[in-house]
């Protein structure tokens, strides 16, 4: 529980943050579907960077696969990407309120205790349409930042397990990032080694 007031807020112009937006078994449900979706081939890595670093939150791909920086249906080791599941596209229209939003990515991340995200742009994709955020397991700090660069001013924000947050409109470009989890803050929804999922729906505007 936070000693803060957690209701909806518009924290920048497009970005609302919506705490508790998943039940707890959805929660559960979604982290069953992340351990299927983790799994070999195509499942859970560690994306390398053209600098040669290794980031520290791992992820899976689902619909198109994410590298540095670009989309394609492959992933490093020539595996084809899994598909983008329905439900989510589902979840994604109740977020958004939107019934014609048609996500085609999710990207699911999972933070250890010492995984951070630095402050970046979700510009790989060739659409403007919002992105949706779904947040589980232990809280995170996210850092919501401006268009201009990754630099003040910023908000932070706690995510916790279930909060949905989306970003559209004139936040689309926005830098933001995690700048670290807090671990031991996940209710019990299957995540029996701790640490913090999210996933991502984002529209890929490719063929
Ligand atoms: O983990 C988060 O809340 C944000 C993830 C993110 O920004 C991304 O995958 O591009
Ligand atoms: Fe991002």
């Amino acid at each position: 529980m936070s000693l803060f007031p957690r209701t909806r807020a518009e924290i920048a112009p497009g970005a609302v943050h919506v705490p508790d937006w998943l039940s707890l078994e959805e929660q559960r449900e979604l982290v069953a579907a992340c351990r299927e979706w983790s799994k070999p081939p195509a499942g859970l890595r560690a994306t390398r960077m053209p600098n040669g670093s290794v980031m520290s939150v791992r992820s899976v791909c689902l619909g198109w696969h994410w590298t540095p920086y670009r989309y394609s249906r492959t992933t490093e080791d020539g595996s084809p990407v899994k598909p983008f599941p329905d439900r989510l596209g589902v979840l994604g229209r109740r977020a958004t309120g939107d019934s014609g939003y048609a996500p085609d990515i999710a990207l699911v991340n999972y933070y250890d205790a010492d995984a951070r995200m630095g402050m970046h742009q979700d510009r790989d994709e060739r659409s403007l349409e919002p992105v949706v955020s779904l947040s589980l397991g232990d809280s995170c700090v996210f850092r919501f930042g401006n268009t201009e660069n990754r630099n003040r001013p910023w908000t932070d924000v706690e995510l916790c397990s279930g909060d949905l947050f989306v970003f559209g409109g004139p936040s689309r470009l926005a830098f933001h990032g995690v700048t670290r989890t807090i671990p031991g803050t996940s209710p019990e929804i299957g995540l029996r080694a701790g640490g913090r999922l999210n996933i991502t729906l984002r529209v890929s505007g490719m063929e």
